[in-house]
């Protein structure tokens, strides 16, 4: 039984930030680094205490020639503290314009997400000193407020698994007297010393000095961190609802983003390009997709071209068009069987249309513009393409929107309109999910 302070620092946030994310179990990355071999110590006392599954894995990136000797260090560690152990081998191409550590680390995560168990969070060893120096390697750069509120507490990856830090508060030398106070065995990695590389200098150079002159300059810096991680929570707050206001489908709305304040309509765009992702337009970019959004000819062939596609704006609204968005093929998918993760649609009940009769083949199929169609409301019948014309659809889009089929009729085009013949008011609705 662990009694010590930075076990009782652990125990609660990992209560907070594990159960909020509701995590089945916790995946350890265990690098055999003090850090982290302090945190697979911690995290097994919790686990005991509350129940919980653990995973320990370590990336073998290849790149050091103890690489090996540390993976078998992790091994035996786990099966000596009976932590169920994978290890993942990554290959690092090196690319241009990108810091080899930069690409350790993007390989690391992807390793740790293919290796977690489903549902389990990623629990990573940084802490408070790696906080400070992230701040400062961003301050060096020039980062924003963003960047300046340096690694949060529980993150997101693209894959939607969390990755969880509890030992962000806590002290590398109170990392390093657990340790030694348990006599916890670990891996030294030596580039740790070489202060060629920034954040080595920053360790053994820079925040030494800082705090020697300085009372309280880590515990300062974390505060700083704190309050501009809580007002960055408040622009992305504010940032998603001005996106919601502007937003009409995947398009942003013209005269919606007129009504915003400049620095307010410049970080929708923002945050609507990263949405495609475009992290960082430039300046130069997004002033000229405003210059010419904002230019009183309705007609203007607006293009602003990106490396994975286009700003496109066709009357009120700018669009986002990729290659793909622009050719989409036409498929036919037989959906006899409804039900499962797999289906390319879901089925909601109300305003929709009947449900296909036994003997009708339901299908989905893009791009057939010339097939008729009497939308509900509307006194005739016309082409698709009329009515998604008649809807301001873009010419790009109208391809791959996704329509439901009877058999050879169009029922439903998604979202937009229901066929007058088929509607039904307690019917079904075809939401046919995006790829
Ligand atoms: N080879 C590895 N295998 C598994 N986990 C690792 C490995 N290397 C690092 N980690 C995990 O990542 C944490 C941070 O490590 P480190 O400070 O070396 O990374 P970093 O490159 O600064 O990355 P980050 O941007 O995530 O801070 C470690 O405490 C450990 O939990």
């Amino acid at each position: 039984m662990i009694n010590s302070r930075v076990y009782q620092q652990v125990e609660s946030s990992l209560k907070v930030l594990s159960s909020s994310l509701d995590a089945k179990g916790l995946c350890i990355a265990l690098s055999g680094g003090v850090d982290s071999v302090v945190l697979l110590h911690l995290c097994r006392e919790y686990a005991n205490k509350h129940n919980v599954i653990l995973q320990a894995v370590y990336v073998n990136h290849g790149l050091s020639q103890h690489a090996t000797q540390w993976q078998q260090f992790c091994q035996s560690l786990c099966e000596t503290l009976n932590v169920p152990f994978v290890a993942k081998q990554v290959s690092i191409t090196r690319k241009a314009r990108t810091s080899l550590e930069a690409q350790a680390r993007e390989a690391r995560y992807q390793a740790l997400d293919d290796a977690a168990k489903a549902g389990f969070a990623i629990v990573l060893g940084q802490h408070a000193d790696d906080q400070v120096e992230t701040f400062l390697l961003r301050l060096k750069r020039g980062s924003g407020l963003l960047g300046l509120g340096a690694m949060r507490a529980t993150t997101q990856l693209a894959s939607g698994r969390y990755c969880i830090r509890p030992l962000l508060a806590v002290s590398r030398s109170d990392i390093e007297a657990f340790a030694r106070q348990f006599g916890l065995e670990h891996i030294t990695d030596e580039s740790n010393a070489d202060d060629a590389f920034d954040r080595n200098f920053l360790r053994n150079q820079v925040i030494p000095l800082l705090t020697s002159r300085f009372n309280g300059f880590v515990a300062n810096t974390l505060r700083s961190i704190d309050i501009l991680q809580r007002q960055q929570t408040i622009i992305d707050e504010v940032s998603e609802e001005d996106l919601q206001k502007c937003r009409c489908r995947m398009a942003l709305n013209i005269t919606a983003l007129q009504g915003l304040s400049c620095a307010r309509r410049d970080n929708v765009i923002r945050l609507w390009l990263s949405k495609q992702g475009i992290e960082m337009p430039s300046q130069k970019q997004l002033d000229e997709i405003v210059q010419q959004a904002f230019s009183s000819r309705q007609d203007s062939q607006l293009e602003i071209r990106f490396k994975q596609g286009a700003v496109r704006r066709y009357r009120d609204a700018l669009y986002w068009v990729t290659e793909n968005s622009q050719k989409h093929d036409i498929e036919t998918v037989n959906l006899n069987e409804l039900s499962g993760q797999s289906t390319p649609v879901a089925l909601q009940t109300g305003k929709g249309v009947r449900k296909p009769f036994t003997d009708e083949i339901v299908s989905i199929r893009y791009g057939r513009l010339k097939d008729k169609i009497k939308p509900q409301g509307k006194p005739g019948s016309n082409t698709l393409k009329h009515w998604l014309k008649d809807l301001h659809i873009p010419s790009w889009e109208r391809d791959s929107i996704a329509v439901v089929y009877y058999n050879d009729t169009p029922v439903a085009v998604n979202g937009l309109f229901v066929s007058a013949e088929h509607a039904e008011d307690n019917g079904i609705i075809w939401v046919v999910k995006d790829d």
